[in-house]
C-alpha cells in the first residue's frame, strides 16, 4: 500500500511506516491540481497545516482510507468530505502541545520586552535602551481563552512567573478550573481583565472572527494579545485598527487567517511581532507527531481501528482492547441480518444489555451499522460514512443502553424496520470473547458467527433436515454445524447450517422448493 506525505514530516514518523512494509512517497507543495492528479494511487494521506486537503481532492482520492494530521488542528481538511467518503481522520492531539505552550511564552517574553525589535534595531546599526523599555510578567493578568490542552500547559508555565490566571471556556467544568488555579469568568469580563490575552482554541463556525472590533474595544488600553491557535480567530482588520489607534498596546501572531502570508498591514506596525506559524516546529514535537500518525496509519491500514480518529470516536487502548471484540461481534450482527432481509431498511436500533456497555456504545453502534449498511448499498460503508449514509437515506437510528434486563450478562439487539417488517437479531460474548449469535427473530439459536451460513426458516416437520442435508451433500458441499430453534413442536422452525463452502445457486433453489421450506438465505460472515 502507498502513502503520501504532502507536507514535511519527521523521517522518524515515515520510517516506521516503510518498515511495515508500506512505500512513501515524499511530495511537498503540490498544488490542488497536482494532489488530485495523484491522489487516486495512495491509501493514506500525511499532512500538517499546509496542505489543504479539500472536497475535491477527497472526491478524486479512490483508494483513500486514512489522513493523519501530523500535528492538532484539522481546520485545513475538509471532515465532511472525507467522512461522507468513509475516510478516517487522525491527529496527533498530544505530540505538539508542549512545543506550542512554549512558543507561546516565548511570543510572550518577546512582546513584553520588544525583543524582535530591539535585535533588528542593533544589527542595523542601532544601540537604542529607551525605546525598548518593556514590563514585567510577574503580577499580571493573563487571560487564557481555551483551556484544553495548550491552554492549560500555558496557564501552569505562566503561573511560575508570579501571574494571575483567569480563563474562557464554555466546555471546561469549573471544578476542573479550579483544580487548575485558573478563574473562569466571561468572555467579554475575561477580555476586560486581563493584561495579557492569549488564544488557544480552535478556529470553526462558532470562534471565527471571536475576537472582532467589539470585543477588542473591551481590552485595557496597556493589553496585549497573543494569537498560537488560529488565523481567523482573530478579526485581523480589526485588529490593525486597535492596534494602529493604540486602543491595546501589542499583538503577537504566530498564526494568519491566509497562510503562508508574506506581506499585511499588520507587518508594518512596530508592536506587532510575528513568526511564521512556529508554534509546532521544534525537533520533539515533530518527531511525536510524525510517530503518533504513522502507528495510527499503520494500524488502519492493517484493518484496525484508529485511536484518535477525528470523525470516529475516540478511544484509550484500555477501552478499545475491551471493547474489540464487541465490536467485531457488532458488526457481524448488522452484516447477518443484512443478508438474510427483504425490503427497504426504514430504521435500526441497537439495545445495549449489561455492564460491558456503561461507558462506551457509539463504537459499536456505528460497526452494527457498517455491518448492516455495507451488504446492502453499493458505495463502501465503514465506520466513519456509516451515519452519515444512514442519514441520507432517511434510515432512523436509535440506540438504547440498559444495566441489565437480558437472560445474558452482555447483550447487544439489533433490532431493523423494513418496508416488510421488524426483524431481530442477537448476540453475546462467550468466555474468551468467543461471540456467539443467541437470537434470530423469535428463535433462540447458538451460532458461530463466522464462514458461510444457511439460515432456513421451515415448518417443524419430520424430513426436513434430512432433505437439506441431501441437497447439499450431493454437490460436496459439507456441513460442518447446524442449529436449529423452534417455537412449538409442529410450529415454525428456523435452521442455521455452517458450511465449509458456500452454497451455490442450484442448490439454494432446490432447497426452497422443498415443501414446508419458507425461505432460504446464504449468509457470509
Ligand atoms: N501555532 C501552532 O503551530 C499550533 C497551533 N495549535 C492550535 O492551538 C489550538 C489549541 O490546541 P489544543 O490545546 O491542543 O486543543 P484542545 O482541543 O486540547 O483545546 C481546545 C480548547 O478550546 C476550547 N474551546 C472550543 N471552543 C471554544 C470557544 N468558542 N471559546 C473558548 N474555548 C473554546 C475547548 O473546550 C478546548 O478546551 C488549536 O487551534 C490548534 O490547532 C496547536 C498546535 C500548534
Ligand atoms: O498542530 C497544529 O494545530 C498546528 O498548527 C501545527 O501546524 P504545523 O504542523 O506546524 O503546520
Amino acid at each position: 500500500m502507498r502513502i503520501l506525505a504532502s507536507d514535511p514530516v519527521a523521517e522518524k514518523g515515515l520510517n516506521i511506516l516503510r518498515e511495515e512494509g508500506f512505500i512513501v512517497d515524499e511530495k511537498i507543495k503540490l498544488s490542488e491540481e497536482e494532489l488530485i492528479k495523484i491522489i487516486p494511487q495512495y491509501d493514506a494521506l500525511i499532512v500538517r497545516s499546509e496542505t489543504k486537503v479539500t472536497a475535491r481532492i477527497i472526491e478524486a482520492a479512490e483508494n483513500l482510507k486514512i489522513i493523519g494530521r501530523a500535528g492538532v488542528g484539522v481546520d485545513n481538511i475538509d471532515l465532511a468530505a472525507a467522512s461522507k467518503k468513509g475516510i478516517i481522520v487522525v491527529n496527533s492531539p498530544e505530540g505538539n502541545t508542549i512545543a506550542a505552550a512554549e512558543h507561546t511564552i516565548a511570543l510572550m517574553m518577546a512582546l513584553l520586552r520588544n525583543i524582535p525589535q530591539a535585535h533588528a534595531a542593533l544589527k542595523a546599526g542601532k544601540w537604542l535602551r529607551k525605546e525598548f523599555t518593556g514590563y514585567e510578567l510577574r503580577g499580571k493578568t493573563v487571560g487564557i481563552i481555551g483551556l484544553g490542552r495548550i491552554g492549560t500547559a500555558v496557564a501552569k508555565r505562566v503561573k511560575a512567573f508570579e501571574t494571575r490566571v483567569i480563563g474562557y471556556d464554555p466546555f471546561i467544568s469549573e471544578e476542573r478550573a479550579q483544580m487548575l488555579g485558573i478563574t473562569l469568568m466571561p468572555l467579554e469580563e475575561l477580555l476586560q481583565n486581563a493584561d495579557i490575552v492569549t488564544m488557544h482554541l480552535p478556529l470553526n463556525n462558532e470562534t471565527r472572527n471571536l475576537i472582532n472590533r467589539e470585543r477588542l474595544k473591551l481590552m485595557k488600553k496597556s493589553a496585549f494579545i497573543i494569537n498560537c491557535a488560529r488565523g481567523g480567530i482573530i478579526d485581523e482588520e480589526a485588529l490593525y485598527e486597535a492596534l494602529k489607534a493604540g486602543e491595546i498596546a501589542g499583538a503577537a501572531l504566530d498564526v494568519f487567517a491566509k497562510e503562508p502570508l508574506t506581506e499585511s498591514p499588520l507587518f508594518e506596525l512596530q508592536n506587532v511581532i510575528v513568526t511564521p506559524h512556529l508554534g509546532a516546529s521544534t525537533k520533539e514535537a515533530q518527531i511525536n507527531v510524525a510517530i503518533d500518525v504513522a502507528r495510527e496509519i499503520a494500524n488502519v491500514l492493517k484493518g484496525g481501528l484508529a485511536q484518535n480518529a477525528v470523525n470516529f470516536p475516540a478511544m484509550d487502548k484500555e477501552s478499545y482492547q475491551r471493547l474489540k471484540p464487541y465490536i467485531n461481534l457488532a458488526e457481524k450482527l448488522g452484516n447477518f441480518l443484512a443478508q438474510i432481509l427483504s425490503g427497504g431498511l426504514l430504521a435500526a436500533e441497537i439495545v445495549y444489555n449489561g455492564l460491558a456497555f456503561k461507558e462506551e456504545t457509539r463504537p459499536l453502534t456505528l460497526a452494527a451499522l457498517k455491518g448492516l449498511l455495507d451488504p446492502l448499498l453499493m458505495e463502501k460503508v465503514n465506520y466513519v460514512n456509516a451515519p452519515v449514509v444512514a442519514k441520507e437515506r432517511g434510515i432512523k437510528v436509535r440506540e438504547t443502553v440498559m444495566e441489565n434486563g437480558a437472560d445474558y450478562t452482555n447483550l447487544i439487539t439489533l433490532k431493523v424496520t423494513t418496508e416488510k417488517g421488524e426483524r431481530i437479531i442477537a448476540g453475546t460474548l462467550f468466555r474468551n470473547n468467543e461471540p456467539r449469535i443467541v437470537q434470530i427473530d423469535q428463535y433462540r439459536v447458538d451460532v458461530v458467527p463466522e464462514g458461510y451460513k444457511l439460515f432456513v426458516p421451515h415448518k417443524d416437520q419430520p424430513l426436513m433436515i434430512g432433505r437439506v442435508g441431501l441437497i447439499l451433500g450431493e454437490k460436496g458441499i459439507n456441513i460442518a454445524g447446524m442449529q436449529l430453534g423452534r417455537l412449538t413442536p409442529g410450529g415454525d422452525a428456523v435452521m442455521v447450517l455452517s458450511l465449509d463452502h458456500p452454497a451455490d445457486g442450484d442448490s439454494i433453489k432446490a432447497i426452497a422448493e422443498i415443501p414446508g421450506i419458507y425461505e432460504v438465505k446464504a449468509v457470509s460472515l
